[in-house]
This record gives structure tokens, sequence and C-alpha cells, in this order.
């Protein structure tokens, strides 16, 4: 494969721009192989003092993996790691520690005791290292857990058990808890995939003074605006080797085009739906919580309409509600005319209303708890009885499915039997997606779909929802504004449980991901 011309900041090394003293982190051939796939094949990195560096990449470039080897969570085949320039053998999470090496990681389904608390949560790595009171009283893991807690402003019950948080909770519980063990090199993976504007903004708030403090943080995003804002320099992997490496100023649309192969194109949307569609979904006086104000929405067919807020604003409330997850407290949905009240979501699936939910392992991927399941078993679960009402024709369907879905989103994967557990978390995040996109139905659902995928394959899952949305009605649910503008033909805004049709508004008639919100015509 040709790369284009490289930039003039890129080099063949990750040397830093500033040079200067010696590094952290050097990495040295660092390289891994999981089975026939090569994740790395020999990483050089080096990483100073108080700088921030972007980790770009398309999905499955190996991101993770390097992220993984360095915390102690997977082994490398071979290559070199030292801390300030003594040589470190990690094999355990607790050995990366021990050296200085905390992170957070994408897939955070897992961090965590779900069943503690979250101030136990938080607590946790001091209470086992020994390092906190020996005897452990309420009052004292809430101390410890509130330092955290207040280092990034986290606003979440500290009693309240971790499984009952919502996802960017999590993430937010996550980053606490990794901050908390003030570490020399901190590694970030995709801190912000869940986050609003806002929290992401409170969290770069926190990396700059941990920059001022000396700590060398390596940064992994798709969202190209936080990597501006942060980063000093930007190293560039593509199928597990390093593409290039950018010296501030980083010269994004270059490291983008190395990074997917091709340049990022402007995205152009559909012409606006007309007052002549048919109303699909229409919501009448529904509240989401009981104190919360009434309101109404009525989403025409062929329409996107991207739903924006905060954290905790109720977005998944509202997604949840329309896939019988849970009613409403009061009001009413109708779907092409008639009372919609799924009681569960198989009611939903065979009423024609699909959910493709934010949280992929807990919503999706079951039965998450069936632990090799296949990309074609995942496509074809919630068809499972449409496809094969005697149970004979279900394999070849799903398989024909996953088959077609791997080319149409571009999954990188070996075969439509490959297990979930083997591929990236861009390719995970587009299965679901490809799920969705295996039957025809009246209402489609997504909540934040985009997390994890990169650049180049944003456009091609915009561009396969818009490919079916002339058939049905859809909304997004994002935190990002910038993703509402790219998706949505109409933007709604939701705010303390309350969607607000005044603050509704077409979206710009072309957009790109520097859109400003001054493009928004209202
Ligand atoms: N446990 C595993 N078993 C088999 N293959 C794996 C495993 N984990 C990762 N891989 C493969 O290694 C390659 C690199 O994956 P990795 O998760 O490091 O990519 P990434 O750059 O972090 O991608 P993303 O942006 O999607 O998170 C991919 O081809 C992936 O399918």
């Amino acid at each position: 494969m040709t790369h284009p011309p490289a930039a003039s900041s890129r080099s063949a090394s990750a040397a830093p721009a500033s040079g200067g003293g010696r590094p952290v982190l050097r990495l040295r051939g660092i390289a891994k192989a999981y089975g026939p796939t090569r994740a790395l094949g020999g990483v050089d990195l080096d990483l100073h003092a108080g700088e921030i560096l972007a980790l770009m990449g398309a999905n499955g470039a190996g991101k993770s993996t390097l992220v993984k080897i360095l915390c102690g969570l997977v082994e490398p085949d071979a290559g070199t790691i030292e801390i300030d320039g003594r040589r470190l053998s990690i094999s355990t999470p607790d050995g990366a520690r021990a050296g200085g090496i905390v992170a957070v990681h994408q897939s955070i389904a897992d961090v965590g005791v779900p069943n503690l608390t979250v101030a136990e949560n938080l607590a946790l790595d001091q209470l086992c290292s020994g390092r906190a009171p020996l005897v452990a009283t309420r009052a004292v893991i809430r101390r410890l857990a509130g330092e955290r807690a207040a280092r990034i402003g986290l606003a979440v019950d500290l009693d309240a058990r971790l499984a009952d948080l919502s996802l960017a909770e999590r993430q937010l519980v996550a980053i606490a808890r990794a901050l908390g063990d003030k570490p020399r090199v901190l590694l970030l993976d995709e801190p912000t995939a869940s986050l609003s504007a806002a929290e992401a903004e409170r969290l770069f708030a926190v990396l700059d003074g941990l920059r001022r403090d000396g700590v060398a943080i390596v940064y992994i995003s798709h969202r190209t605006g936080d990597l501006r804002r942060l980063a000093d320099r930007a190293l560039v992997l593509r199928d597990g080797r390093v593409a290039g490496a950018f010296a501030r100023p980083v010269d994004y649309d270059a490291a983008l085009r190395l990074m997917v192969g091709h340049a990022v194109l402007q995205r152009r949307r559909a012409a606006p739906v007309g007052a002549a569609a048919p109303v699909v979904l229409a919501l009448k006086g529904v509240r989401l919580a009981r104190s919360a104000e009434p309101f109404d929405l009525a989403v025409r067919r062929g329409e996107i309409v991207a739903v924006t807020g905060p954290v905790g604003a109720g977005k998944s409330s509202l997604a949840g509600a329309l896939f019988g997850l849970w009613p409403f407290a009061s009001g009413e949905a109708e779907l092409d005319g008639a009372p919609w009240r799924p009681a569960n979501p198989a009611h939903a699936i065979a009423g024609g209303v699909f959910l493709a939910g934010e949280d992929r392992w807990r919503t999706s991927f079951f039965p998450a708890s069936v632990p090799f399941a296949s990309i074609a078993g995942t496509i074809g679960f919630p068809f499972l009885k449409r496809w094969s009402p005697f149970g004979l024709v279900a394999e070849r369907r799903e398989r024909a499915a996953a088959t077609a879905a791997i080319g149409a989103f571009g999954i990188k994967a070996r075969s439509a039997r490959d297990p979930l557990a083997a591929l990236s978390g861009g390719n995970q995040q587009k299965v679901v997606l490809a799920r969705w996109h295996a039957e025809p139905c009246r209402l489609l659902l997504l909540d934040e779909p985009f997390q994890g995928v990169d650049i180049g394959a944003r456009d091609d899952i915009i561009a396969a929802i818009r490919q079916r949305a002339g058939t049905r009605a859809t909304l997004v649910f994002v935190n990002d504004a910038e993703e509402a503008l790219e998706v949505g033909d109409r933007i709604v805004a939701i705010e303390d449980g309350v969607l607000r049709p005044d603050t509704a508004f077409p979206a710009a008639a072309s957009s790109s991901r520097s859109a400003a919100p001054s493009d928004i015509r209202s």
C-alpha cells in the first residue's frame, strides 16, 4: 500500500521535537502477535516528562495492544521497556503501577468491582497497597475516595454501586482512580468517548496540571478536537508499525491522511425532510422522571434527529423507554399513529424498533457471558426467531449477514466466525451497528454510536445510516455536539430529562468536524 506524501514535520522516529534530556519512557522493538494476527510489529517510542503524545491509528492499528503491554495486561513477544533509563520487566498491572505507569482503558466494562460502591472502588488501590490506615473505616474510605474524586471534580454519589452508574460515570470513576496514583507515565485510551464537552474540558484541565507537574502522557483518541487541544506531538501507528511521527505544531490533516490512507472528506448531508413525510414517532406529554417537565417530539420518516446534551441529561433513558427497557414516568409514545408501549426489548424488536445501546458489553453483546460469541452470532442474536423458526437456517443467515456487515462497515476481522474478544474496540462497535443494519425497521435508536471508531470509519458508518434512513425514522443520541452536527438532519437539545423543542433546529446543510456552533442555522 502506498502512503500519501510525508508531511514536513514527519520523521521516521518518534523522537520528540524538543529533544533534550533522557526520556521517562523508552520503548524499543515492541512486538506482539495474537496467533496469525500481528498486532504490533516492532514499535519504538520515546516519551519525555511533561509532554502529551497523541497516539493515532485507525481501528485495529495496535494502539490498545501497546497500552495493554505497558500496563502489564498483555505480555509482548519482543522488545524492551525502560523507565528513567532502567529496564523494566512488566508482567502484572501491579508491576506497571510500581514502575509509575497507570492506564485508563478503552474497555472499562470490567474495570473496577461492580458490587462495591464508588468510594470503595476509588480507595481500592490505596487499601490494597497498604498505603491506607490499617483500619479502613467508612470514614477513611470516604476521605481517600473524596480526595480522588475532587481531583477531577467528580460529581457522582460516592455511595452508589459502581454497577448502577452509567458508562460515562464509570469512565469518570476510572479516570479519577488512575490519577490518584500520581503516575510518572499516564496512558489514556479514548478517555472522552462517552463524555460531554464540559466533562471532557474538566479532564483536559486536570491533564494540563499533570503536564505541568512533569507527568508524561500518552493520549489515544479518535476525536481530533481533543488532540488539537492537548497534544504536543503525534505518533501514527499503521498495521502495528510506526508510520510517522509529527512534531509540534502537528499537521493533523497529514496525520489523518497517513492514518486512514486517504483524505478525510467533507460530509454532505441530505436535503431536509419535508413536512409531507409521515410522522413515524410522536411523543406526547412525555416525562422521563416524575419531577421533570413534559415534552413533545415528532420524528418523520427519512429524518435523522440527533439528540444531544450532557451526560445524565436523559438520552439513554429516552432510548431505553422506546425500546421497552422501562416505561416513561408519564405521557405517551405513538408509532405510525398507534400507541407504542413495548413490554420488553423482544416486543420492541418484533415491532420494528431497534436500539444500539451506549454500553456495548452490557446491552449489545448479549449473551455477554458467552466469552467466545462470534461476530455472526452477535449480529444474528436478536433475529434468531425471525431467521430460524425451526432452528435450522439461522447459522447460514447469520454468517451471510455478518459477511455482508464485514464488507459494508469495513470490520477488520478474518471471518464472520471470529470471536468479538479478538476485535479491536472500534471494530466491536461496528459490529453493534451492523447488527441493526441486517433487517429493516421502523424506528432506529443509536446511543453513542461513534465510540472508539476512527474518523474514516465514522464516515462509513454515517453513510450506512443515511443509506437506509429513507425507510424509517432515526434517533441518534450523542454527547458530542460535533458528532451531532455530522449525523443529524435536525438537532434537539436535552437537559435535565427534558427535550427542548424550542432549541430544535435544522443542522447545517453541510458540515465537517471543524463546524462551529455559528454554522448552525436557527
Ligand atoms: N485478544 C485478542 N485476540 C486476537 N486478536 C486480537 C486480540 N486483541 C487485539 N487483537 C487484534 O490485534 C490488532 C490490534 O488491535 P488493537 O486493539 O491494539 O487496535 P487499536 O489500534 O487499539 O484499535 P481501536 O482504535 O479500534 O481500539 C487487531 O487486528 C485486533 O483484532
